[in-house]
């Protein structure tokens, strides 16, 4: 490795191996290291470093983060360090993908003014359909059915390939049946002229495919590509990011293996793991100092981690001191648990610690409302990121609604939403023949609407649907001319929405309220972006999925000086002096559904524990409670398992902040259902369980073999006769073998 140009005032803010790596220039490049270590700082600076040493136009350089707020985040370092740093394309998967199929969509037949399905529309378009595809029986949800979109989507896999596939079943449903439904969705979705959150990816992906010469443009506005937090790539964001790189290769990519947390939506760790066999000349970054946390946070972490047995290992030494030792508190129910957080938050905020350098994470975000009464009990205010956001409230979906109909004519999904919000006596044999008539002159209900009167469509009130049309019309014409901000106004008051609030009492006048700060929020982002109606719906819709931007808008009451909640997912990336993780119990982490799961689920809820403690930066306290109310029901907890791996390395307080001694409250008489055979437990017990009985390597081991010579560990999967090992062999690269034939022996 070449050292780091001295002298340069950028890069003496690393230390040596960021430092290299942040100088990186051309080619493939990893950097693969623990939290805390630095890598998206790195990132930063190597973007940093390209423009102000190497000359690199900041139009020319992409970088990929997972969420809007990370990308946020990343936008506001850049700008203190890059000069021209608004020409930086900065931007998550999602927002990369609208903004390329806006501008070439046309190219593989997305029509102009194409809309943006998100879960709920999915939702609506699935229960339109499902009733009519035979298999699918009346115990089907449409969320298991969005499930199936979702993961045939995060895999690249079209209905064809679907009905090819290994398993008879899929979600419960024969796969015949599944791949009818994908079939069906996708043509209906396509006849409304919209697309949903899996095809801002597999479209892009598709256009590339098929058009080079749109990639060969695309590329030449990424000649440098950075992707942050790459273990959580899927196949089709994968393929995205090589498609990308295809021509000028110069990719950039970290990550840390121990933080993949989003396999149950379709995230591979392996393409991490795998970087070196698709780029052999990539040169690899390892960092091994955690500048965030403490000491003795981060040695609970390490310890942690180390009980995942398919992993790769590494090392993380502590730059900061001890510190205060981190802290378990085990309270009687949920209740008593909030209150020992609002506690805690009052004295050190009385202490002179901010609100906003603390935050309380936990697994689901039903726990937040405990928590969040319990603090406006003690009078903290507090932000809740994620949730039942602002973009998901019904009255602000229904003003969307109105919106995308009036920019796309052809979403019969919106026109369903909105014909009868307020009323406007079309009734349901109404709207039935108005569809049925769409069908069979192929096309859009909304000219079915305007067709009414004229082709005599319904026997009654045939007026009606064509006032709504040209209600609809008129709105159209608005969305051209207006900004935002005057066009919902426009549209609160034209559709009768406001009068039908006025109706509505006291929820009425919060509702009112809500589409007000819609107005405002439309405001602001005019403030901040160019464009028309149709670019912010593109950013609205982006902000009501798995994000967390949202926030904003969400909580608008709150001061700025607020405790952050949130879900240990959304916590990722992030850092905060003080940080609660409240519910380490058996159920919530490792959560029910993995308990059930097997060995492969628990150790995905240890990497999400790990996330939220490496969150820390100086305190970190976790808690439990005895009692817990989960669905209606108070049943006794147990502490999670997690807590005995980490056992001795913490305090145990009582409600007053005194020690006291831990006694474990055993998961053992927890144990769900024995798993199917083969599978396992992993125990906090070294070396009892059948797994890790079973594993004759671990990741990080040492090992030699016959014909590559020495090599590393990689990851080890599969049991018994099917367990394969990845090991890294410096002399012949990367390779995956079947333990049972390689001939690997341990040096
Ligand atoms: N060389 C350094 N000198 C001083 N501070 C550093 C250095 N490297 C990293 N830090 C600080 O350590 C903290 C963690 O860095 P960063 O967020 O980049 O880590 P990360 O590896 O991306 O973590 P995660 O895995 O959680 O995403 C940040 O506050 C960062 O500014
Ligand atoms: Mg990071």
């Amino acid at each position: 490795m070449t050292s780091a140009p001295s002298g340069s005032p950028l890069l003496s803010q690393l230390n040596e191996t960021q430092a290299q790596a942040a100088d990186h220039f051309t080619g493939p490049a990893l950097v693969i290291a623990g939290a805390g270590s630095g890598k998206t700082r790195t990132l930063i600076y190597r973007i940093a470093h390209l423009t102000q040493h190497y000359g690199v136009h900041p139009g020319e350089i992409l970088a990929v983060t997972f969420t809007n707020k990370a990308a946020a985040e990343m936008r506001e370092r850049a700008s203190h360090l890059v000069p021209g740093a608004n020409e930086l394309w900065m931007s998550t998967f999602h927002s990369a993908g609208v903004r390329i199929l806006r501008a070439y969509g046309e190219h593989i037949g997305l029509r102009r003014g194409f809309v943006i399905y998100d879960d709920d529309d999915q939702s609506d378009l699935l229960k339109e359909i499902m009733g009519s595809i035979p298999g699918i029986g009346p115990d089907t949800t449409p969320r298991t059915l969005r499930g199936i979109l979702d993961r045939a989507k995060s895999n690249l896999l079209t209905p064809d390939d679907l009905a090819r596939s290994g398993d008879p079943y899929i979600s419960g449903l024969p796969r015949e049946v599944a791949a009818e439904m994908y079939r069906r969705y996708e043509a209906r979705k396509r006849g409304q002229n919209a697309i949903d959150f899996g095809d801002l990816i597999t479209e892009t992906v598709r256009l590339f495919r098929e058009v080079p010469g749109v990639l060969d443009k695309v590329q030449n506005r990424a000649r440098f590509i950075h992707v942050d937090e790459y273990q959580d790539t899927n196949k089709a964001q994968y393929e995205l990011t090589r498609l990308l790189a295809s021509r000028d290769r110069n990719l950039l990519v970290v990550g840390d293996p121990d933080q993949s947390i989003y396999k149950f939506r379709g995230a591979d760790i392996q393409n991490i793991l795998d970087f070196q066999k698709d780029y052999p000349d990539a040169k690899v970054y390892m960092l091994e100092h955690n500048y965030r946390s403490s000491a003795s946070v981060l040695k609970i972490a390490n310890k942690l981690i180390e009980n995942n047995t398919e992993r790769l290992d590494k090392t993380l030494k502590p730059v900061k001191a001890e510190g205060a030792p981190v802290a378990f508190h085990r309270a009687t129910d949920h209740r008593a648990e909030g209150d020992f957080v609002a506690g805690w938050i009052t004295r050190l905020h009385g202490e002179g610690r901010p609100l906003t350098e603390m935050a309380v994470l936990y697994r689901t975000n039903a726990q937040s409302r405990v928590i969040e009464e319990s603090l406006r009990r003690g009078g903290i205010a507090a932000k809740i990121v994620g949730g039942v956001g602002f973009y998901d409230r019904r009255e602000i979906r229904d003003i969307l609604a109105y919106a995308r109909l009036a920019i796309n004519p052809a979403d019969d999904v919106a026109l369903r939403r909105i014909i009868g919000r307020p009323r406007r006596g079309i009734g349901d044999t109404a709207l039935e023949k108005l569809m049925g008539w769409a069908r069979e002159h192929r096309t859009t209900l909304l000219e079915a609407c305007a067709r009414a009167v004229e082709d005599n469509i319904i026997d009654r009130g045939a007026q009606k649907p064509v006032e709504f049309a040209a209600l609809m019309g008129a709105m159209s014409e608005a969305a051209e001319n207006y900004e935002p901000a005057p066009f919902f106004r426009f549209v609160i008051e034209t559709s009768g929405y406001l009068d039908l609030l006025r109706q509505e009492g006291q929820e009425g006048q919060v509702r009112m309220e809500n589409l007000d700060e819609l107005v405002n929020a439309a405001e602001e982002w005019s403030r901040e972006n160019e464009g028309g109606v149709h670019d912010f719906l593109d950013d609205a819709a982006l902000l009501s999925s798995v994000d967390d931007m949202r926030t904003k808008k969400e909580n608008r009451d709150v001061p700025e000086e607020a405790v952050t909640l949130m879900t240990l997912h959304n916590a990722k990336g992030l850092e905060f002096p003080v940080v609660f993780i409240v519910g380490t119990e058996e159920g919530l982490l490792p959560s029910r559904g993995a308990l059930t799961e097997g060995p492969g689920a628990i150790e995905e809820e240890r990497r999400l524990f790990y996330v939220g403690i490496t969150r820390a930066m100086e305190r970190l306290f976790l808690t439990a409670a005895e009692n817990r109310m989960q669905f209606g029901k108070t049943n006794a907890a147990e502490d999670s398992r997690f807590l005995e791996e980490i056992g001795g390395e913490f305090d145990t307080i009582d409600a007053y902040g005194q020690n006291v001694e831990y006694r474990a409250k055993s998961w053992k008489t927890y144990r769900p259902t024995v798993p199917a055979a083969g599978a396992g437990y992993s125990s906090p017990v070294k070396n009892t369980s059948p797994l890790t009985a079973d594993m004759a390597y671990r990741g990080g081991e040492k090992v030699s073999h016959p014909k590559f010579g020495e090599g590393q560990v990689l990851a080890v999967s599969g049991l018994g006769e099917r367990q394969e090992v990845t090991v890294h062999f410096p002399s012949a690269g990367t390779k995956k073998l079947l333990v049972k034939f390689a001939n690997l022996s341990k040096a």
